[in-house]
């Protein structure tokens, strides 16, 4: 009875949604006729022109309870298709341990089919929700989800889902226990540029663009190593430090042959990735950047947010942007219960080290909870040779149905509805 299974999950991951041409259209096409044969209600949304989102609708009982909504992303990162072992876009299972190898096997595709196949059995036990079950397919994720999950957390269909609890994705673990994020670092790109007089590359003196640049380069790699220092020494979690990782450098002069050696240039500058956990003090960090890293009294500019990424790790209240994982977030034990009934083991909650849509979510106030189904299984995505294991993708099914079946049947709305209900 596995081999539909596995085979659905293959074809899937057959279908080519790596940017920067995602193939979104055939992406669509199968999970409709997936849902189709699920008999779940189906709409097919482009909040942006070919950005096709699918909402499924699995309606509960008593609808007017807040919904649950589970959300993966269609898209995946490029490949280097020759530094693969098995081709990138053909699902190959290694025979001898049952290894499937694809773009998109462990982020997220898993997790998007994980959710049908648990509806799947659900239905086939019968399983009457008493809460509706949203499944969300979105693209765009892997660019920063400008056209998926922000405009749609931000629409109209979002507000009359009335979703009470979102799951999105998390990440692999090489050990047994399951990994689980309350919260997630908040992603600020960042370009510094020098200016400088040019010169004979003979000539020594100072203020030269390329000076200027490296200054600011070791002060970066000095914050670096802070940072990284506390998480070799234990004392933080990788993400509750704050990541910059040097991306690009561009300056020189080009020539036909190359670049002009006997000549300094007048400009150059360097790429940051920076993360920062809502935990952090940005505001100080923006400060650093303005004065230590790119200092006007040392020619130098920068610019913030390149490609769209600069968010705030505080919502519009100043509150850091993280979902509750205390008793005061029922969904929480909820899913540790529904994880531990499936026999399986998970660690302490975590932020995400780096960025998914979950953050739409939460700045809309719903809790999310980034989870994805993969203990034993080293951390690929966005490598070379990303793959899931047959036999812990069947594992996530299962798990899938506990969750499903514990949050759709959570009867108890809010600590306020039920206090309510006491006085009447
Ligand atoms: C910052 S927008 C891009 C989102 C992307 N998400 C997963 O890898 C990431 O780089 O974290
Ligand atoms: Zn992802
Ligand atoms: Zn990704």
């Amino acid at each position: 009875a596995e081999d539909p299974i596995i085979s659905r999950f293959q074809q899937y991951l057959q279908i080519n949604t790596a940017h920067p041409s995602p193939n979104y259209h055939q992406a669509v096409d199968f999970i409709l006729s997936q849902a189709k044969s699920l008999s779940l209600q189906s709409q097919t949304i482009e909040f942006a022109p070919n950005k096709p989102l699918i909402l499924l609708k699995w309606t509960g009982k008593n609808p007017t309870l807040p919904s649950i909504l589970l959300n993966s992303h269609t898209d995946v990162v490029p490949v280097e298709p020759h530094k693969w072992s098995h081709p990138p876009f053909a699902a190959a299972i290694d025979s001898a341990n049952g290894n499937i190898y694809a773009r998109g096997s462990q982020d997220m595709k898993c997790v998007g089919l994980q959710y049908l196949e648990a509806v799947r059995n659900l239905k086939r036990f019968n399983f009457e929700p008493l809460r509706t079950i949203y499944i969300s397919f979105v693209p765009d994720e892997e660019i920063g989800g400008h056209d998926g999950a922000e405009k749609f957390a931000n629409s109209e269909v979002f507000d009359e889902m009335n979703v009470g609890i979102v799951l999105d994705e998390g990440l692999a673990s090489p050990d047994e226990s399951y990994r689980l994020f309350y919260a997630e670092r908040c992603p600020m790109w960042l370009v510094i540029k020098a200016a400088g007089a040019p010169g004979h590359g003979a000539k020594l003196y100072d203020n030269t663009a390329m000076e200027n640049l490296l200054k600011s380069i070791e002060s970066v790699r000095r914050f670096r190593a802070s940072q990284f220092d506390l998480v070799k020494a234990g004392l933080k979690a990788e993400g509750e430090v704050i990541s910059v990782n040097m991306v690009f450098l561009k300056a020189g002069t080009p020539s036909p042959t190359g670049y002009v050696m006997n000549l300094q240039p007048s400009e150059a500058q360097a790429g940051f990735d920076i993360r920062i956990p809502p935990i952090a003090d940005q505001a100080s960090l923006e400060r650093r950047i303005a004065e230590e890293w790119a200092p006007a009294s040392r020619n130098m500019t920068f610019e913030l947010g390149q490609f769209k990424q600069k968010m705030s790790v505080y919502d519009e209240n100043g509150r850091p942007i993280l979902t509750a994982h205390d008793g005061s977030n029922p969904w929480w034990a909820l899913l540790e219960g529904a994880i531990d009934k499936s026999n399986r083991r998970f660690g302490r909650p975590e932020i995400f080290p780096a960025s998914t849509d979950a953050r739409y979510f939460r700045l809309k106030g719903v809790p999310a909870i980034g989870f994805s189904p993969m203990a034993n299984t080293p951390i690929l995505l966005h490598d070379h040779n990303e793959f899931l294991n047959k036999e812990e993708y069947l594992k996530g099914i299962e798990v899938y149905e506990s969750i499903i079946k514990a949050f759709a049947s959570f009867a108890a709305e809010t600590e306020k509805d039920e206090a309510t209900k006491d006085e009447l």
